[in-house]
């Protein structure tokens, strides 16, 4: 068939295809204006249809049924709506564009092959059997992704099919008109990737199903085993992996699995604006995202600040090597460790016998019970029992406790003074009963005096109240008082007297946060969060074997997937490996591990570049572009002046430029001294967003997302010089797509001189 006439009769299909979804658009155009007719009749009339009749117990029950059976028809209506409503967003995408790829499938045992058209969802005839468009998820699909014309097999529920694939070929079709087509082999199109790879960047990620590599898909279908572990080189797809996973699994399990049942553990707020679009452009609700400060700032609650992750960061990044700075980085280091955390166990193993601290309970500022007298309760309940066991049983004991003393209260002469202070609406309330009372049984008692016994009783409840909620909420064990003991007990004076004084100011150094959570759940029983099915790390490198153990014993009946880079660990406790002692948390046979060689992001030029930096091996995508350019300036004055003349040359060519400086202290500095000659936008810890323009951005805050040209200011040895920041020089320049300039004072960073001269240019 020649090439023209293939094209049209593709193009005829692609017509056919459009002109039946505009059909079904019409249709459920209609039968929306239906539904939602519907919903708000049910809604005007709700009470109309109802029987309200609340005499006898059998009529307030069938007023209960007959109102439950209206909310439930109400609801029911309401969520067929919002099922449209889903629908025609699908329709609305096939529409412009309806499929991306297409294999002819002659399954083992059939004479005719099928062909199956795929795109980002479903579109079936109106009887259900035949599929215009598969969705890029369905069984069938994956044979699409893992392997060129020839044999293939794929997984079904019911067992493996073989068969063979006549041909297999991509499209882009744009506003319902084919713009390319070609014939591809294993490897989804390098035309079709070199066309994605080339475009310009976005502030927002785009969804990759039109181009999933084999290797991706592995792990984007992979549902065996509890814990996924995939490491991948700068670039490879780990991100984009993660998100089409949670498409994925949302399919896959519809029927069980729901988007807030899945979460993602992110590096920053501006890395979660960044994916935020991928799910909903392919016709999925969001997962939850967060980062995992946030999550340890909702557990230790409103009274204490978290130090956050990134003034860590920019203390590790600036300060000098002085014995201060040591001994923050050595015990950074060793509550990261697995190892703190068996410690941790065998100290509060001790504490069953001995050395938990309690707060008084107080009221009015005297002491109701003391530390000791809970203490000495709690020793002397059976040492069998587990620790929190033993404190619910001091619950118990406490509340009866402070029963008694309420009573006696009530006799006291601030009760008399309160009473004073009531408002008269309560006044009145209490002596409304009491008429009441009096109808029913009127000689028994003095209204005067059953008045004052109730006031009495009410405004001691009232004061008892907070105390009694400590109770329950056991805010009588002095968990931060055990915590310091702890530090006091395990750690080296040089270690520990950093943190003890933040926690004296109510301030929680980062590296603390995680093992006193812990340490507060082993003693008061975890808070566990049974609900989500699916944790995501990304950016895993930079989490601690100790935070790790932390997730996996909070969400107890989650699968973890895992994404990350070893090349890329920039944190302070970056030496111990966290994948291998994640690993060590889980049996053999619940793990499956993968590992991504081929970086998309970058041309092949900057990943020459870049990846001798740390030696490492990369596979370029063949996407050819410039060499990086090494900029030698004499001074700092100097650097800024050849800064302004770069970022004007690339923002004539590129939307994004990103100048990325090594702390936020720095980058700062720069935004004040540009800002006069430059249209630039400074990215902070908060920011969670950006559009293309020229933005400076501290080091840390650029981990995970891309930008078309970088500038790495000042790559001078004064700056990056400690082995401990060549992840960090090589993080920044793997953030550029197209181009990659380096500029410096005098000296370039010797974390470069394994660079080959013939990777780059050198100007002045
Ligand atoms: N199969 C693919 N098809 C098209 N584009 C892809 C594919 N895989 C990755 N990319 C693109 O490569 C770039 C890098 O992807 P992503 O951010 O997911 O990588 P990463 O491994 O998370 O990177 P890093 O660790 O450096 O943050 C993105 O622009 C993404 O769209």
């Amino acid at each position: 068939m020649s090439r023209h006439t293939e094209w049209q009769e593709e193009q005829q299909r692609v017509d056919l295809v459009v002109q039946e979804v505009k059909k079904r658009e019409d249709e459920l155009q209609g039968k929306l204006g239906e539904v939602k007719a519907d919903v708000l009749d049910i809604r005007k009339k709700f009470w109309d249809d109802v029987t309200v009749n609340f005499d006898t117990a059998d009529d307030a029950a069938e007023t209960h049924a007959s109102i439950k059976q209206q909310a439930e028809l109400m609801s029911e209506r309401e969520r067929s709506h919002q099922h449209d409503i889903k629908q025609l967003k699908s329709l609305h995408k096939l529409k412009e564009s309806p499929y991306f790829g297409r294999i002819d499938f002659l399954e083992e045992g059939e004479t005719e092959a099928e062909s199956v058209y795929i795109g980002t969802s479903s579109f079936v005839d109106k009887n259900g059997v035949d599929f215009y468009v598969y969705d890029w998820r369905a069984p069938i699909s994956s044979l699409y992704y893992d392997y060129g014309p020839g044999p293939g097999t794929y997984e079904t529920p019911i067992g493996p099919i073989s068969g063979d694939i006549e041909i297999k070929k991509q499209y882009i079709i744009r506003k319902g008109q084919i713009e390319h087509m070609f014939n591809t082999g294993i490897t989804i199109g390098d035309e079709m990737l070199q066309e994605v790879l080339g475009r310009q960047s976005d502030s927002q990620m785009k969804n990759i199903v039109a181009t999933i590599q084999k290797e991706q898909n592995q792990i984007i279908r992979n549902d065996r085993g509890k814990l996924l572990i995939v490491q991948g080189v700068a670039g490879s797809g780990k991100t984009s992996a993660a998100l089409q996973r949670v498409a994925y699994l949302l399919y896959r399990f519809r029927k069980t699995l729901e988007a807030d049942q899945v979460v993602l553990f992110s590096p920053n707020p501006l890395f979660n604006s960044y994916t935020s679009t991928v799910l909903p452009e392919l016709g999925e609700e969001n997962m939850q995202q967060t980062t995992f400060q946030s999550y340890l700032e909702y557990r230790l609650g409103d009274s204490w600040t978290l130090e956050d992750p990134f003034n860590q960061m920019e203390y590790v990044l600036s300060a000098n090597a002085d014995q201060e700075y040591e001994g923050k980085i050595e015990s950074i280091k060793v509550k990261s460790s697995l190892e703190y955390m068996q410690l941790m166990d065998r100290f509060i193993q001790s504490l069953e016998k001995e050395g938990l601290m309690f707060c008084d309970l107080k009221l009015n500022g005297e002491t109701l019970i003391s530390s000791e007298q809970i203490k000495s309760y709690f020793y002397q309940v059976d040492q069998t029992l587990s620790i929190p066991n033993r404190f619910q049983m001091t619950v118990d004991f406490l509340l009866k406790e402070v029963r008694g003393i309420e009573l006696q209260e009530r006799d006291k002469e601030w009760v008399e003074q309160e009473i004073e202070l009531l408002d008269n609406e309560v006044l009145l309330k209490v002596h409304h009963k009491v008429e009441k009372e009096k109808k029913k049984d009127s000689d028994s008692f003095y209204e005067y005096e059953r008045e004052q016994e109730i006031l009495r009783a009410l405004v001691v409840k009232r004061r008892f109240k907070k105390i009694k909620e400590n109770i329950k909420e056991l805010r009588f064990i002095d968990v931060p008082a055990i915590y310091l003991q702890l530090l006091k007990k395990t750690l080296p004076v040089e270690l520990c007297h950093q943190s003890i004084t933040k926690m004296k100011q109510s301030i929680f150094p980062y590296e603390d946060a995680t093992p006193f959570l812990y340490l507060k759940g082993k003693l008061e029983g975890f808070q566990v969060n049974t609900r989500i099915r699916h944790v995501f790390i990304d950016e895993a490198q930079d989490y601690s074997p100790f935070q790790f153990a932390f997730i996996k014993n909070m969400f107890p009946r989650a699968k973890l997937t895992v994404l990350g880079d070893k090349n890329q660990s920039i944190y302070a406790h970056s030496k111990i490996s966290s994948f291998s002692a994640l690993e060590s948390l889980y049996d053999k046979e619940e793990i499956e591990k993968y590992e991504l060689t081929q970086s998309y992001r970058s041309t092949k030029q900057i990943i020459d570049f870049a990846k001798r930096i740390i030696h490492a091996q990369i596979d370029p995508f063949n996407r050819e572009g410039e060499k990086p350019t090494c900029w030698k300036a004499d001074s700092y004055e100097h650097m800024n002046e050849l800064l302004i003349g770069r970022v004007r040359k690339l923002k004539e060519k590129y939307p994004t430029v990103a100048i990325i400086c090594k702390t936020a202290a720095e980058s700062e500095r720069l935004y004040k001294e540009m800002k006069e000659n430059l249209d630039v936008r400074l990215i902070k810890k908060n920011s969670t967003g950006y559009e293309s323009a020229v933005l400076i951005i501290p080091s840390y805050l650029a981990k995970g997302v891309e930008f078309d040209a970088v500038v790495v200011y000042n790559a001078s040895n004064s700056s990056y010089n400690k082995e401990t920041e060549r992840k960090l020089l090589y993080t920044v320049c793997t953030r550029a797509m197209h181009s990659l300039e380096l500029i410096y004072v005098k000296e370039k960073s010797g974390l470069m001189s394994d660079v080959s001269i013939e990777t780059y240019h050198h100007r002045k």
